[in-house]
């Protein structure tokens, strides 16, 4: 999905569309005010030859003695110099305001497109990624570039006014501004190098910046502490950035000599116009007022080509902002063509889900970590998923919950394939937490309450849920209650122990009433076994009451079996398949793996 240089006309016409769109995505946010900040713009960009023709008129009036016309002439000067001193400001601050909307809605848009349109397996795509990465620093830039692309469009304007002066006072300077063409392309030629150079070096760019990242959240920088990394991360992070530095300074050092070559032959022609318009008033051809024009729309032509030249910049990287956005919004299209089901999810099981013949494989990777995979949970059970680390536990999770298409296969939830489904309404009668759970710095109402957002403010829910997750010690810790803001980020921050942030994530996921899927995957793993003794009685007294009133299935995966034996239905899982099923008590007297690795963890409990 990567843009390659689009070459050919329709790639030139592309690249034309995806400009425009840059602007619009822009300007939507705020028409008025875009408006407004263009035509500043335009105004600023004549005012340039318009003060030739008044600069002009002044000479003309002073040398013929006509007072009241040079006066007149003067004024306009004084104006449109203000004009063209001024209005650069005016536009930076609209084009200010505008930029910092379009990055709010721009970036809750791309959010939205893929939080809810792309699958998981196109975000893990590493290809995808770098889009994305790239995209989200463009976001910021879009003011800036937008800005450059209209005001290149009032450079063009202000060019053609300015040759058609230029070929009433001599013919041959009409053809001035053909020598602009060659640092037009000249600087075309220049940007393709840096930006093909950008693309290669992001991978790098990106994984230095994880690295950075790495580094600074407290939960890592604890490990990296005592494991003593921090040098070598910095020293594999610098490696990163002097390799990318590198690569980067190179291609722009020759991105200089290619503009700089192109800028030559234009100042050769310069240089040669100007003699031209002398020549012609040495022979009387032409008067002062036409020589001051001449020089003042000369000079006028090379700055409009430097600015030409420069702006040209940002209009191919208007271009490829739009190009990106349009192929990171057209996969989140595909994806949810793909994905997109508009079935309502059901509100309560009859049969249960069934996987029938299920198999993934990993974007990027040769081998499926489910293969041919046959399974059925049927409605109202609690099911445990066990198996060694690697067996697939997760991936089957998150097939189930939909945030994976299998690769081959059907997921069916009543008989329905989970694919004709609309993915946010399965989503919406789902709830799940898991092992590596997410530590929203909010205060602790909105960070339990999120769970279920209808209901994110709610007092009495959020306590419910957290007592359902046998949290409601953490709460009595907390000096402000559910108010107590959590986190370290914030002064007025608390900081939680591992199992504490656990056991909110695990309130957050039991907020929501009226699901038939609720999945924890490993989310016990920070919790002492007196807490997850007490969390899942709990869970199972909640799991039995969505059994009865709509069928729920409850699924846990763990690695402790004294929890896994308190399941109606085990089913071990091993490189991607299920090796066994059924009770406990069916385990337990088949003596096969379930039984021999039970025995083992409960003599380790018992030594
Ligand atoms: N995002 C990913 N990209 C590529 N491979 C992955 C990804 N996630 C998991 N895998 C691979 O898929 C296989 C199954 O992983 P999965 O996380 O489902 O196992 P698990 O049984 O949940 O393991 P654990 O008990 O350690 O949590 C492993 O070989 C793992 O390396």
């Amino acid at each position: 999905m990567t843009a390659a240089i689009e070459p050919g006309a329709e790639g030139r016409l592309q690249g034309l569309r995806d400009a425009l769109a840059t602007c619009w995505t822009l300007l939507r946010e705020d028409p008025a005010r875009g408006v407004g900040g263009a035509l500043m713009i335009f105004s600023g960009a004549i005012s340039g030859p318009l003060l030739g023709l008044a600069l002009a008129a002044l000479v003309g009036a002073g040398a013929e003695g006509r007072f009241g016309a040079a006066a007149l002439a003067g004024c306009w000067v004084a104006v449109l110099a203000v004009i063209q001193l001024t209005m650069g400001h005016f536009t930076t601050m609209v084009f200010g305001v505008l930029g910092e909307r379009a990055i709010l809605a721009t970036t809750a848009r791309l959010v939205r497109a893929t939080q809810d349109g792309t699958t998981l397996d196109r975000q893990e795509d590493p290809e995808f990624a770098d889009e994305m990465s790239l995209l989200r620093q463009d976001v910021f830039a879009l003011h800036y570039v937008v800005q450059g692309l209209l005001e290149t469009l009032a450079v063009v304007v202000q060019m053609l006014v300015t040759v058609v002066l230029l070929g009433r006072l001599q013919p041959l300077l009409m053809f001035l501004p053909l020598a602009a063409l060659a640092p037009y392309f000249a600087g075309r030629h220049a940007t393709e190098l840096v930006e093909r150079t950008r693309k290669e070096v992001e991978p790098e760019q990106r994984k230095a910046h994880d690295l950075l990242t790495l580094t600074q959240q407290p939960g890592p920088m604890m490990e990296i502490r005592l494991a003593g990394l921090s040098l070598e991360l910095a020293r594999r992070q610098g490696e990163l950035i002097n390799g990318v530095a590198a690569r980067t300074r190179r291609a722009e050092a020759v991105a200089a000599l290619v503009r700089t070559a192109g800028q030559v032959v234009f100042g050769a022609a310069y240089g040669l116009a100007l003699l031209l318009v002398v020549r012609d008033a040495v022979a009387g051809h032409s008067g002062a007022a036409d020589v001051v024009l001449a020089i003042v729309l000369a000079r006028q032509v090379a700055v409009g080509v430097t600015q030409i030249l420069s702006l040209t910049l940002d209009m191919q990287r208007a271009g490829k902002i739009g190009a990106r956005m349009r192929r990171v919004l057209g996969a989140a299209r595909e994806d949810a063509a793909m994905t997109g089901g508009t079935g309502a999810a059901p509100q309560a099981l009859r049969d249960g889900i069934r996987l029938e013949g299920v198999s993934f494989r990993y974007p990027g990777t040769t081998r499926d970590v489910v293969s041919g995979l046959d399974l059925a949970l049927p409605a109202g059970s609690v099911v445990a998923l066990v198996g060694e680390n690697g067996a697939g536990k997760s991936t089957l999770v998150k097939l189930l919950c939909g945030l994976y298409r299998p690769s081959a296969g059907r997921v069916l939830i009543d008989g329905r394939d989970l694919a004709e489904l609309d993915a946010q309404a399965w989503r919406d009668v789902t709830s799940a937490a898991f092992q590596d759970f997410v530590r929203f710095e909010f205060p602790v109402q909105q960070v339990v309450g999120i769970g279920d957002l209808p209901s994110a403010e709610d007092a009495a829910a959020a306590r419910r849920a957290l007592r359902d997750a046998g949290a409601e010690g953490v709460l009595t810790e907390l000096p402000d209650g559910l108010e107590t803001r959590i986190g370290t980020s914030f002064p007025d921050g608390r900081d939680l122990s591992g199992g504490q942030w656990q056991k909110l994530a695990l309130g957050r996921a039991m907020m929501r009433r009226s699901t038939v899927l609720m999945v924890l995957d490993e989310p016990t793993a920070a919790l002492d076994a007196q807490s997850e003794h007490l969390l899942f009685e709990r869970h199972l007294e909640s799991a039995r009451r969505a059994a009865e009133a709509r069928g729920a299935i409850a699924l846990f995966v763990s690695h402790r079996f004294s929890t896994v034996s308190m399941a109606d239905r085990i089913v071990v899982l091993d490189d991607g398949s299920v090796t066994e099923q059924g009770t406990h008590a069916e385990l337990m007297s088949a003596g096969g793996r379930y039984a021999s690795l039970f025995d083992l963890q409960a003599r380790g409990y018992r030594s």
